[in-house]
């Protein structure tokens, strides 16, 4: 199944994401609190056009069992996802209110963001778009896994709940996530599969990408677009 190819050849990736600065920060609960502060701001906005980007699907979509999952997907991170980034804020003594109000879509964000609208926008079938949309919560769910299988966090760890939330909430997404590209790529040619596959791959790396943005606080260069 290509679901169970794409975990398996995605793994090395998700480990060097483990092994890069952001997630060891968060293990040795020393992460810069503006590197904190910096994802938030990058991560609230992505999760905005997550929802955007379901309602799009919504749309597109024939079944009305796609619509159910899509319509509790936005439910979710419109409201239950927030518990995570909340252990972020906290995590630094800072209201989220307060570190999210100036955010904005700093390059690897917006290149992740675009890369999902792009499938959403110039394919009709959804299996795309889900394809290029499946490893946001794949790869937090195994870097959480990794995480709490190979420490011990103290029940005062700052981001241990960080790691709780990925690593329990995210099975019904990916699992209905996995079943629509499997279901498609039963019924694709060797080229359309090649396009699950590499958006996929892509959308993994830019979740690396997407870590290290934050570790180091990346922001556009042109000297009048950070005012
Ligand atoms: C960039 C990104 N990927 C995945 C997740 C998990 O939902 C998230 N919150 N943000």
């Amino acid at each position: 199944m290509l679901s169970e190819i794409l975990k398996k050849e995605t793994e090395p990736m998700i480990e060097a994401i483990y092994s890069d600065a952001f997630i060891q920060g968060l293990i040795r609960g020393d992460i810069d609190d503006a590197a904190v502060a910096h994802y938030l701001r990058a991560d609230s906005l992505y999760l905005d056009e997550f929802a955007k980007l379901y309602a799009l699907l919504m749309s597109k979509t024939e079944s009305k069992e796609t619509v159910r999952f899509l319509m509790g997907q936005m439910a979710f991170l419109l409201d239950g996802e927030s518990e995570a980034h909340e252990v972020l804020a906290h995590a630094i003594n800072r209201s989220y209110e307060d570190i999210i109000k100036d955010g904005e879509w700093y390059p690897s964000a917006d290149h992740y963001i675009k890369h999902m609208y792009f499938n959403a926008y110039t394919r009709e079938d959804i299996a795309y778009a889900i394809s290029a949309m499946a490893p946001c919560p794949y790869v937090y769910r195994r870097v959480a896994q990794m995480a709490l299988e190979r420490h011990t966090f103290d029940t005062d760890h700052p981001y241990r709940r960080w790691f709780e939330f990925y690593a329990n909430d995210m099975n019904d997404t990916i699992d209905v996530m996995f079943g629509i590209m499997d279901d498609a790529a039963a019924h694709m040619t060797e080229k359309e599969v090649g396009i699950l596959r590499k958006n996929y791959l892509e959308s993994t790396e830019h979740e690396r990408r997407f870590f290290n943005m934050a570790a180091t606080k990346e922001r556009w260069k042109g000297a009048d677009m950070n005012d």
